[in-house]
């Protein structure tokens, strides 16, 4: 009997995989593994050809003899034999045969369709080439051509990264057309912290579009009429929520991401303490983009508090970030009025202040409203407040003008210019912009890859500030230790032992838990912030990076999980029993392997059984 703990089941406790059994060449009876049943029996009968269509399974020419034979599939593959090897070189000779991002991005995704093992191993391998396609920029151009693209459905055990569609990326309303980032996403809890792939399950809601130009695309495969809102959408929603937990279980993660500006708030309010759940965009955002000003304040020599902040956009992802630094810069002393009073906002009714003329502050930008007469432009905000950082995070393409770049170099000697919007067409200024027009003097990042710039004689490597860095690793984490509720007192206080010494090293402190409800707060996040910045190097920041190379994403990953997973236990929050004594130990045992299974019994090894072979 084959027992295999596969890691956490739908309700949080590990699950045994059972082997079912299969008739053995001399008649006897031995358990195939192949044929092993998960709880809602997905594979319990799979043989033959059924294995070839099953992307969790097939192999395609790696199949040997012996699995061919066994599985009754000898006939249907031709003769050849390849290693999984030599089925990446296949894979990258054809991925490198396609002229445009496009068809490379149905070309992979094509392979994550036929053979999940060999996608995830070349993705993993090859993370800072395929980023870009899997996800964004290339993601952002595949949901618009989404009617061309949609192949088949997923499967789905533990994890929900799911959305309406109503803002994707920086571009607009695509409503099921933006089925592609949660596909995407899902890829990057595999690909990024080894997360199972069987555990994800993209979800779109359709409750339609208000895009006119989808609602004539004949192409379009979503419903064909208007959104719906108000009490209708609101108990869909609930009812959507209800259903998850119900049939999949209390410790279902649901990652919201890229809902409209107006539901992603309330939503996060509303289901934070009743479901497992986090909202990407919010929180994911406001995680990596603090990790980058932490590593920032490497360079400028300045504390976060020292700091003045300007964004430029006031939704979820300014909001969110903003409610983070102001709880980073309370840890550095300061009170959260202080925290208040060095951030400002422009949104697309001028710089956020109090009673302005123009209004629209709603509940959440209230706090960041500041008394100051209105502004109606940001450049007119960048010389009145000289901020020493700028964040964009407004979808409007080129909003960091040349003046304005050329103004944060005269006002500062390190200027810090992070242009986030996606996908890259949506970016406040590209790299290059940046670079030249401070003279090589500003740090930078963006929400999207820039190649590298060479600037007299020098070659700076934007680091890319996309919460890519951070939800792979808080869903493992989260999901391998059974976290109920993703509350920000969670996130806290693992992040109190870590203090950053000035060549990023990490030096471990004594936890209190008095330090430790002075920082509890609404956005923490903190678990995934430090274990983040902590592994920028001074290397890393030399070359212009404010994030480790996206080569090393998995090694980022696992760190967060393995410190949510240390926080948890350590404060009564996990509910996946026993308490592994080695956390580290547990999270890496539970990561999902790119090697292939083997489909031959290991009794075939036994000397009894090969001799009748
Ligand atoms: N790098 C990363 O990891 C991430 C990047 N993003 C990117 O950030 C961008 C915004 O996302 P998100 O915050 O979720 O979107 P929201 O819709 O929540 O917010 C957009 C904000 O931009 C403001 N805005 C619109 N037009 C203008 C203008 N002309 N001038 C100034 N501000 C304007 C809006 O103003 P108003 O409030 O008045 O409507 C709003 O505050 C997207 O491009 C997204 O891809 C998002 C999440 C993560
Ligand atoms: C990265 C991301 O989540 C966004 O641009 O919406
Ligand atoms: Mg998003």
């Amino acid at each position: 009997m084959d027992l295999r703990l596969n890691s956490n089941g739908v309700n949080g406790t590990p699950k045994m995989v059972k082997s079912s059994s299969m008739k053995f060449i001399n008649g006897e009876t031995i358990d195939h593994p192949l044929a092993k049943s998960s709880n809602n029996n997905s594979y319990s009968s799979a043989k033959g050809i059924s294995v070839v269509r099953n992307p969790g399974h097939n192999k395609g020419l790696a199949f040997t003899l012996r699995e061919r034979q066994l599985l009754g599939i000898h006939g249907l593959l031709p003769p050849s034999v390849l290693t999984q090897d030599e089925q990446v070189y296949v894979v990258m000779q054809n991925f490198y045969r396609w002229d445009n991002d496009l068809d490379r991005y149905i070309y992979i995704i094509g392979l994550q369709d036929r053979n999940e093992k060999l996608f995830y191993r070349v993705v993993t391998e090859n993370v800072e080439l395929m980023m870009p396609i899997i996800y964004t920029p290339t993601v952002g151009l595949a949901c618009q051509k989404y009617g061309l693209i949609y192949r088949k459905p997923r499967n789905f055990l533990d994890f929900y990264c799911w959305k309406d569609g109503e803002r994707i990326l920086g571009l607009g309303d695509l409503g099921s057309y933006g089925m592609g980032i949660p596909v995407g996403k899902l890829s990057l809890y595999t690909a990024c912290a080894g997360v199972q792939p069987h555990q994800c399950l993209p979800v779109t809601l359709d409750v339609g579009t208000n895009n006119e130009a989808l609602l004539k695309d004949p192409l379009y495969i979503g419903l064909r009429q208007k959104r719906i809102t108000g009490p209708e959408y609101d108990d869909f929603i609930d009812e959507f929520m209800r259903a998850v937990v119900q049939k999949y279980g209390q410790n279902t993660l649901v990652q919201f991401e890229d809902f409209g500006n107006h539901n992603a708030f309330r939503f996060l309010d509303k289901y934070k303490g009743l479901y497992c759940t986090f909202n990407d965009d919010i929180q994911g955002t406001a995680s990596v983009t603090l990790a980058g000003l932490i590593a920032s304040t490497r360079v400028t020599g300045k504390s976060l508090c020292q700091g003045t902040y300007l964004f430029q956009g006031a939704g979820e992802a300014a909001i969110g970030i903003a409610s983070l630094l102001v709880m980073a810069m309370e840890e550095e002393g300061v009170s959260t009025e202080d925290a208040h009073s060095r951030i400002w906002m422009v949104d697309s009714r001028g710089l956020l202040v109090k009673n302005r003329p123009k209004g629209g502050i709603s509940p959440q930008k209230v706090p960041f409203a500041r008394e100051h007469a209105p502004v109606d432009t940001l450049e007119e905000a960048i010389n009145i407040l000289k901020p020493t950082c700028i964040i964009g995070v407004a979808a409007i393409p080129g909003a960091f003008t040349e003046q304005i770049i050329r103004n944060m170099a005269k006002f500062n000697e390190r200027p810090v210019i992070f242009s986030l919007s996606n996908p890259t067409s949506k970016a406040e200024c590209t790299a290059e912009q940046a670079y030249t027009l401070t003279e090589g003097r500003c740090v930078f990042a963006s929400g999207s890859p820039f190649k590298s710039v060479q600037l007299n004689g020098k070659t700076f490597h934007p680091g890319q500030g996309n919460n890519a860095y951070i939800f792979p690793g808080v869903a493992l984490g989260v999901i391998l230790c059974g976290v109920r509720h993703i509350n920000n007192a969670i996130f806290l206080k693992s992040a109190q032992p870590y203090q950053f010494e000035p060549e990023g090293t990490l030096q471990d402190e004594d936890d209190s838990d008095e330090s430790s409800k002075k920082a509890l707060g609404e956005l923490g996040t903190l678990i995934a912030v430090y274990a983040l910045a902590s592994m920028v190097t001074k290397e890393n920041l030399d070359e212009g990076r404010l994030y480790p190379p996206l080569s090393k994403i998995c090694d980022v990953s696992n760190k967060i999980a393995i410190k949510i997973a240390e926080y948890t236990y350590a404060n009564k929050m996990a509910s996946h029993y026993p308490e592994p004594e080695d956390k580290e130990q547990f999270i890496t045992s539970q990561l999902y392997s790119t090697d292939y299974e083997s489909f031959v019994p290991d009794v075939y090894d036994w000397p009894d059984v090969k001799g009748q072979l």
